[in-house]
């Protein structure tokens, strides 16, 4: 694997901005080799470590009193062989990132391609040619410094953003970002569900002059129709049956800082007119007070719904739509940046196994490959759930049998057709509908109901027998139904489910 992408003329560290010369540490029980290649590198102006085993080279390493930039390895050691250190640079967290170029005089093709797979960056035979141990060492340290570069620029954009993902799409949404957070405008961010949009609206606090004021977020979605406003705005003690005691509403809570309306999209129309109202006077009232009180609050609202559709449909008030998108925000689906979904996939099963005080374990490529066909309609969500329950279920290593089958793939992506089989007669079709068509059922007009009604019917029963028997607890319904809370409270909505 002979790369051009760094002129074998450049001098050590160049392609690399490096002041200092990089170390490299030889590994060869061959003496005659080691020399040859202190000779060759010492003459490009690389300092050189010698060791004679694998047991010296990992001793050398480990205690890092020289550090090293590159190890050349011959895969055919006495005592611990070549292949099994690589393997022990790869599995220790201090070690594993360094920069391996593999050599050897009688391995086969399998150990070769054993060695790549480690990670090695490079495998040539003995005997050493100059120009291809120079070529390899630089073309190995300028790819392992590329890939350092990347993850001090991931950690850069997660430390500003908390947000993973460097795709064109993302950088144009950490942009706005940037732009709108230190003002005091409105923000609507829509996208599709597991996108991120709650992460862009807390970022947006944490990056504006507010961010020492509270932040708050309603989920509108979440919350009963009828209590809506009293919990937005607040009541006083006896507004309503059951108002026991007096309440601060959301916009108060967040008097100097961020209200975050999530699910926008979801609020009531008589809700929708009084906060429209709040925004524009800047004061509210509580339920059951004459009172009104002066809020400095900056809004962002996101939905996952096409607000301007709602607007069309004559369901969401154009001039609260007018005044929330004042800078509205796209937050991108997974689809849009797959070349962030091996980046997210590592980020999101290093930190499970972290908080689970689980050994680290690493995600096999074929895994990812098999992720990126996917289509991830939940997006990032979607992918971090995948993650966790490959996490629990696998050994050290994250392999295909791990995945869970994607819900999400078409029966028919199988593109072989049905070929009719040549052996068999053609059968003729099935004969008359059987009499129970009669059993078939019917909506209340005595239609036959279409598969949708149907489907429905089935989705709401089956919601309020879940409900009922776990005494309408809804976060354990909604996980033994395996949807999104906020998912759930719509459904019961738009199913009229009441607790009998
Ligand atoms: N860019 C990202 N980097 C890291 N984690 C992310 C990223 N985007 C989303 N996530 C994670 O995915 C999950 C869903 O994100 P979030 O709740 O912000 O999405 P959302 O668009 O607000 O979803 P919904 O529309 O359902 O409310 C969270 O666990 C979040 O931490």
């Amino acid at each position: 694997m002979e790369s051009s992408f760094v002129s074998p003329q450049a001098a050590p560290g160049e392609a690399l901005g490096a002041a200092v010369a990089p170390t490299v540490l030889v590994v060869d029980d061959e003496r005659n080799i080691r020399r040859t290649l202190d000779l060759v590198l010492r003459g490009e102006g690389y300092e050189v470590i010698e060791a004679e085993s694998g047991e010296e080279a990992l001793e050398i390493l480990a205690n890092g009193g020289r550090p090293v930039d590159l190890a050349i390895i011959d895969l055919l050691l006495p005592g611990m062989g070549g292949l099994e250190l690589l393997e022990r640079i790869r599995r220790d967290e201090a070690m594993k990132g360094l920069p391996v170029v593999a050599i050897s005089g009688h391995a086969t093709v399998h150990d070769a391609v054993k060695a790549i797979k480690l990670g090695a960056g490079d495998f040539f035979e003995k005997p050493v040619s100059r120009e291809r141990v120079l070529v390899s060492v630089k073309n190995a340290l300028y790819s392992s410094e590329l890939a350092r570069k990347v993850r001090d620029l991931e950690a850069e954009l997660l430390a500003r953003y908390e947000m993973i993902g460097r795709a064109p799409v993302m950088q144009k949404l950490y942009k706005e970002i940037d732009r709108v957070a230190p003002t005091k405008a409105s923000v609507l961010i829509t996208g599709e569900s597991g996108t991120g949009k709650e992460l862009v609206s807390r970022a947006i606090h944490r990056l504006s002059p507010r961010i020492a004021g509270p932040f708050v977020k309603v989920n509108c979605a979440a919350i009963p129709r009828e209590l809506i406003e009293s919990e937005l705005f607040g009541h006083e003690r006896g507004a309503f049956t059951g108002a026991q005691s007096r309440k601060r509403g959301f916009f108060e809570q967040a008097h100097g800082g961020t209200l975050f309306l999530d699910e926008i999209g979801d609020m009531e129309p008589s809700a929708q007119a009084k906060v429209l109202r709040a925004l524009q006077s800047g004061e509210v009232g509580r339920l059951g007070s004459e009172r009104t009180l002066q809020v400095d609050v900056r809004v962002l609202a996101a939905t996952n719904k096409d607000l301007s559709r709602e607007v069309a449909a004559g369901r969401f008030r154009e001039d609260l739509f007018f005044r929330l998108a004042v800078f509205p925000i796209r937050v991108p689906s997974l689809r849009e940046r797959m070349e962030d979904l091996r980046p997210l996939a590592d980020a999101f099963m290093a930190s499970f196994c972290k908080e689970n005080g689980l050994k680290p374990k690493r995600i096999d490529p074929a895994v990812h490959a098999a992720l990126e066909r996917r289509s991830f309609p939940g997006n990032v969500r979607e992918l971090k759930n995948v993650i966790e329950r490959a996490a629990i279920l696998s050994g050290d290593t994250v392999t295909i049998a791990d995945l869970p089958e994607d819900p999400h793939a078409s029966p028919f992506d199988d593109d072989t057709p049905d070929a009719p089989d040549p052996g068999e007669p053609t059968r003729a079709p099935p004969g008359p509908l059987p009499p129970s068509i009669e059993a078939i059922p019917r909506t209340d007009a005595g239609r036959r109901l279409t598969l949708r009604e149907f489907r429905d019917q089935a989705e709401r029963r089956y919601i309020i027998e879940v409900l009922q028997s776990l005494e309408w607890n809804i976060s354990r319904a909604a996980i033994v139904l395996g949807v999104e809370r906020t998912n759930l409270h719509k459904k019961i909505r738009a199913y009229d489910i009441r607790r009998g």
